[in-house]
């Protein structure tokens, strides 16, 4: 595939949709339920030790669930969905999906000079016996900080992320906050930090790039809006 054709792609991934306030607010809150319950599947799946024909029980239901759920479905993903009453929409992203049981899910307060973010991170998220995943750190910091980006109106696509890795995160409660440094034109330099009760347990920095097939309208409409 050419570079052009895979741009093209790629700006087509960002739909136009026109659904009323109240009917969003709905499907917000029916997919949050869902995740929220394949979340509980994942951790139960994780920590489970039940006997084997428990598990093959769980097997059925389940199997059950994925085949009324895969009735319908996307394509591919979700994408991001620009709607019509300015706010867009990124309910599959992996971080902060509202509709995806993978995201803890991160949900961000923004302030004026940065993002902030609270989570509880169980089993699920485990590396090192009972500590954190360093993969799963560097993409809660990964979207932190492009989080922060987006926050300040200078959002990106990451170029270069660098993680220093301070002290095991114990798996639990994580508090991380993250800033944009210094802009220089379509590049935004943010940093991070992410802490427990056990103080200061790692730092980021990044590049975030404006990216060529981006700049233009789709960078007007990602500025433009609010969203989750
Ligand atoms: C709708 C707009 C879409 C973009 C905005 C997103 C909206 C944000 C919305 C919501 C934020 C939510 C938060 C998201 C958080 C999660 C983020 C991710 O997981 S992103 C996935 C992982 N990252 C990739 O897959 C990138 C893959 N790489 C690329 O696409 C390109 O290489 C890219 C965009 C990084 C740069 O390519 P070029 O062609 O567009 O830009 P060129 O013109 O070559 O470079 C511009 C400047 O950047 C430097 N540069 C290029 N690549 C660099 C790199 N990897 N690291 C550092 N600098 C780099 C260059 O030296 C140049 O600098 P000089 O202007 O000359 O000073």
């Amino acid at each position: 595939m050419s570079t052009e054709e895979r741009d093209r792609q790629q700006r087509g991934v960002y739909a136009e949709e026109d659904i009323p306030a109240g009917e969003l607010a709905r499907m917000a809150e029916v997919a949050r339920e869902l995740a929220d319950d394949v979340r509980a599947l994942v951790q139960a799946t994780v920590l489970t030790d039940v006997a084997d024909d428990r598990i093959a029980r769980a097997r059925e239901l389940i199997g059950q669930a994925t085949e009324i759920l895969g009735e319908e479905h996307h394509e591919r993903s979700f994408g991001t969905r620009f709607n019509s009453d300015g706010t867009h929409r990124s309910w599959g992203n992996a971080l902060t999906g509202i509709r995806n049981p993978i995201a803890p899910p991160l949900r961000f307060e923004c302030f004026p000079d940065k993002v902030t973010v609270d989570v509880d991170l169980g089993g699920a998220y485990e590396g090192p016996a009972g500590l954190v995943h360093g993969g799963i750190i560097a993409a809660v910091f990964d979207q932190a900080l492009g989080h922060a980006t987006e926050s300040a109106k200078v959002p990106g696509m990451t170029g270069t992320l660098s993680i220093r890795y301070r002290q095991g995160t114990r798996l639990g409660k994580i508090h991380v906050e993250a800033w944009v440094d210094r802009v220089e034109g379509v590049k935004a330099f943010a940093k991070g930090e992410l802490s427990t009760d056990d103080g200061l347990c790692a730092e980021a920095e990044g590049v975030f790039i404006m990216p060529k097939w981006a700049r233009g309208e789709i960078q007007e409409k990602v500025l433009g809006r609010v969203g989750d």
